[in-house]
């Protein structure tokens, strides 16, 4: 440590005793502190700051939606040692959304969020100027927002499982340009979502109702196509898979919507005190579990 501080030349300090009190000042044996500190401000200006020439400019094209997406680092593993439900936790979809839904409220200037399994993508609107547009302030904000509210809101939805390790989730960032590419993109999260819970639920199904371990479900599973597993539900389990959850089928989208809140208020009038409701639009962010794109009349009724 102080061979480093001699090999940069910091002034050392002395201590010597104020005649007066006794007291301990600290006295410089070279320059004043006053003109050491001028002279790294000057050469912070000039002789090192070059090195900010190495940064590398990540400016998202204008016009351009921008959407972070989170997924979480080997989540497999972490369901595991947390006990998620097979094939869906209530519990773990819950917790995503609270932490996306922080994230909506925390972060400006984004429109929608959709999340299913351990992801979520967040979409800026295309007009947003957020931190000048850089990819990688927007992408760790959004995702250390989203990982300090998992962590923070984890006792909420597990009260009776604690946390045992720190999870982490990765980022990327995509730009659309046109409607028609956000609406593909949002259409092929929630097609995942799809092709991943019915497979998951007939899987699931046949190892903790139909007898057959992971390896003999993985067989009977090989080469089928999504009416072949729709109709073993069906004929082996009396599962109409339309009937299952909306959450798990389609998963979570959060959008921004307007609601009246009506609170009451005590108000003084010509000397008497009275109560008087009010009633304010806010904006709140919304969960619903619908087809993203197609049907517009498909859209569900709120849940949250
Ligand atoms: N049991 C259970 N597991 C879940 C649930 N949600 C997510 N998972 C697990 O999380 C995994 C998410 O898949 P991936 O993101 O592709 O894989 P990963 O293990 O997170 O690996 P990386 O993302 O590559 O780090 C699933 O395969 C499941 O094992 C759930 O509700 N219940
Ligand atoms: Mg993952
Ligand atoms: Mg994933």
């Amino acid at each position: 440590m102080f061979r480093r501080l001699r090999f940069l030349k910091v002034p050392v300090l002395k201590s010597t005793r104020c005649p007066e009190g006794g007291a301990v000042v600290a006295k410089c044996d070279r320059k004043p502190l006053a003109s050491f500190r001028t002279s790294s401000v000057q050469m912070a200006k000039s002789k090192f700051e070059y090195v900010r020439n190495f940064e590398t400019d990540d400016t998202c094209l204008r016009n351009c939606y921008i959407v972070v997406r989170l997924d979480g680092r080997n989540f497999h593993k972490f369901a595991e040692t947390h006990d998620f439900a097979k094939p869906n936790d209530d519990r773990a979809l819950g917790l995503m959304t609270r932490s996306a839904r922080s994230v909506m409220e925390e972060l400006d200037d984004i429109v929608i969020a959709y999340g299913q399994s351990d992801e979520f993508s967040f979409v800026f609107k295309r007009s947003s100027n957020w931190f000048k547009r850089r990819a990688s302030k927007l992408m760790t904000h959004v995702a250390s927002q989203f990982s300090s509210s998992y962590v923070f809101f984890w006792k909420d939805h597990f009260a009776d499982r604690p946390l045992l390790y720190p999870p982490g989730f990765d980022g990327r960032v995509v730009l659309y340009p046109s409607n028609q590419n956000l609406r593909d993109y949002l259409s092929w999260r929630q097609a995942d979502c799809h092709i991943n819970n019915l497979y998951n639920t007939v899987f699931w199904r046949l190892v903790q109702k139909g007898g057959l371990s992971t390896v003999q479900a993985e067989d009977r599973l090989k080469g089928t196509l999504a009416a072949d597993k729709n109709e073993i539900l069906f004929s082996e389990f009396d599962i109409n898979y339309n009937n299952e959850p909306l959450v798990h089928r389609k998963g979570t989208a959060l959008v921004w919507e307007k609601a009246d809140e009506t609170t009451t208020k005590q108000v003084r009038v010509l000397n008497e005190e009275k109560e008087v409701t009010v009633t304010k639009s806010r904006k709140r962010v919304s969960a619903h579990h619908c087809d993203l794109i197609g049907s517009r009349s498909g859209r569900s009724t709120p849940t949250s």
